[in-house]
């Protein structure tokens, strides 16, 4: 069916990254993802999950008192139906955000969703996965997002930002990998260097630790 999404997990709960950090909202993960970065704290959506149609999943939001919407995974935009569920979210009202990894194109998500374009790094594992074209794709509602593993990955991010001139293009995101950088170190380094960029720590990890539904 064309109208349908194989899901891991639809839970309510804080924002926990990006500049969106702290709203209520509903989560939306899609299962199965083409990557496999060595920090991933998703690794439980990568099989499994159940299908489900669109208009059982948007009574599944509608169930929680916020308007707002993160589509996340695995990685969403790997499934055919993505790119239609995630136009329906606008047209029905939602205020949606994507969380992608950056190796899949970007062009053709609907313009009312701000996504969320992971750069992958050589930390992870998978930059050569990374799709570079995505970048002219990037539009002022979106975010640029890093996740860095160690001091190398920080040195090549910031080396990347400066050389792609990448705060011109939407607002740029250094996170820590949460089990193996320390913050506080991270946050020495953003600013020995004054970069333009917007440090965040995953939120729901401080609250609540590291599990599925939060
Ligand atoms: C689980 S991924 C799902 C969406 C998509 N596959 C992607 O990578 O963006 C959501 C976000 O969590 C980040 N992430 C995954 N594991 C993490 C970890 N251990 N520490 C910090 N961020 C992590 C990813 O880099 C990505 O920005
Ligand atoms: N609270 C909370 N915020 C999040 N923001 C992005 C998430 C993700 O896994 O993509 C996530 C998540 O899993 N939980
Ligand atoms: S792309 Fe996202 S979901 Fe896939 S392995 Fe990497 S962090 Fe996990
Ligand atoms: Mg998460």
């Amino acid at each position: 069916m064309n109208d349908t999404l194989r899901i891991t997990e639809i839970f309510f709960s804080l924002q926990g990254e990006t500049s969106r950090m702290g709203r209520p909202t509903v989560f939306v993960r899609l299962t199965g993802c083409p990557l496999r970065c060595g920090y991933c704290d998703s690794a439980y959506a990568f099989h499994g999950g159940k299908t489900v149609s669109f208009d059982e999943i948007i009574a599944e939001i509608r169930k929680h008192p916020t308007n707002t919407v993160c589509v996340t995974g695995g990685e969403p935009l790997a499934q055919k139906y993505s790119l239609a569920f995630l136009k329906r979210l606008a047209d029905e009202g939602f205020d949606v955000s994507l969380e992608t990894s950056g190796a899949i194109a970007i062009d053709e998500v609907d313009p009312r969703i701000s996504r969320i374009v992971d750069i992958k790094t050589p930390g992870s594992g998978e930059l050569a996965k990374m799709r570079w074209e995505n970048l002219a794709a990037i539009r002022p509602g979106d975010e640029i997002k890093f996740v860095l593993c160690d001091r190398a990955d920080y040195e090549w991010a910031r080396d990347l930002l400066r050389d792609k001139a990448l705060t011109e293009l939407a607002p740029v995101l250094f996170s820590p990998v949460w089990e193996t950088l320390p913050p506080a170190e991270l946050a020495q380094w953003v600013l020995a260097d004054g970069l333009p960029v917007r440090m965040q720590v995953q939120l729901h990890k401080i609250l609540w630790g590291e599990k599925p539904g939060v």
